[in-house]
């Protein structure tokens, strides 16, 4: 993942007025979203403005009530999720979602066996495989045996963010990945997804936590009532602590 504030080059996601909710109310309320391709954005908000009905509508999990969506210019709004996912964005959903009563090399290989039968592998530093997702993760390697419900928080959202990689993705999109993780072992995810710099995969980071976003987002977004009511560069959000505050009801 690249530098991104300010550069000029193409966005890899684009979102439009974007609208959607559940069952006729309205959550998602015009928003305007972009990532730039290789780009790490965060999108913060407080709880409940609809990061997490963003993402599962960016992924096809939800249908949109109307706007655009579109990754590398293909329009993929009211799209299926297999459809979303052929295109090359990956969710890792918040809470994890292993398959509990399976193996970590099991939900590893599901993984492989649905992206090999998907689509084929555009690009970065190889297709991902069970065994380079255990490189990445010796942790993984060492608990490839146990069953889902065995592991640890941390080692179940190494194990989603696993699964997500072997679809090839071009964007990521990480909902809370810190969620219910103690500082320790949010520390050694931040330093797995800041190896995963180097691959040119593009992000969306939901985050409650400030100094994880700030580590690993080139841009910060920030979302209130379903509108994107902030964007800048993550330097310079930083920088205006007033104005984080106001907008998150942080210091
Ligand atoms: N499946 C659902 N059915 C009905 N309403 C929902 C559903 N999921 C979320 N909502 C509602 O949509 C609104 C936005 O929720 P969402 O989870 O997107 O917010 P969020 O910003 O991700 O919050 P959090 O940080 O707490 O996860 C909330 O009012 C929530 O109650």
């Amino acid at each position: 993942m690249t530098a991104a504030a300010g550069t000029t080059g193409t966005d890899l996601l684009s979102v439009r007025d974007l609208r959607a909710g559940y069952a006729g109310t309205t959550v998602l309320d015009g928003v305007d979203f972009t990532v730039p391709t290789g780009a790490v954005v965060a999108l913060l908000g407080r709880n409940g403005v609809g990061k997490s009905t963003f993402v599962h509508t960016v992924m096809g999990m939800l249908k949109p009530y109307s706007g655009s969506i579109r990754v590398d210019g293909r329009e993929l709004a009211g799209a299926a999720a297999h459809t979303v996912a052929r295109s090359g964005v990956a969710i890792v959903p918040q809470g994890r979602r292993v398959f509990a009563p399976l193996t970590v090399e099991e939900n590893l290989r599901i993984a492989a066996r649905a992206s090999k039968a998907s689509r084929a592998f555009r690009g970065g530093g190889g297709p991902w495989t069970p065994e380079r997702v255990y490189e990445l993760m010796p942790r993984l390697a060492e608990r490839r045996a146990n069953r889902g419900d065995q592991l640890s928080g941390g080692e179940q959202q190494m194990l989603a963010i696993g699964r997500a990689l072997l679809r090839n993705p071009r964007l990521l999109l990480l909902d809370e990945p810190s969620d219910g993780l103690a500082p320790a072992v949010i520390d050694l995810i931040a330093e797995l997804l800041e190896g995963l710099r180097g691959e040119g995969i593009a992000a969306v980071l939901v985050e409650q936590d400030l100094h994880l976003a700030f580590r690993l987002a080139d841009e910060v977004a920030v979302m209130q009532k379903g509108r994107i009511v902030h964007r800048s560069s993550t330097a310079d959000f930083r920088r205006d602590r007033a104005r984080a505050h106001s907008l998150l009801g942080v210091g």
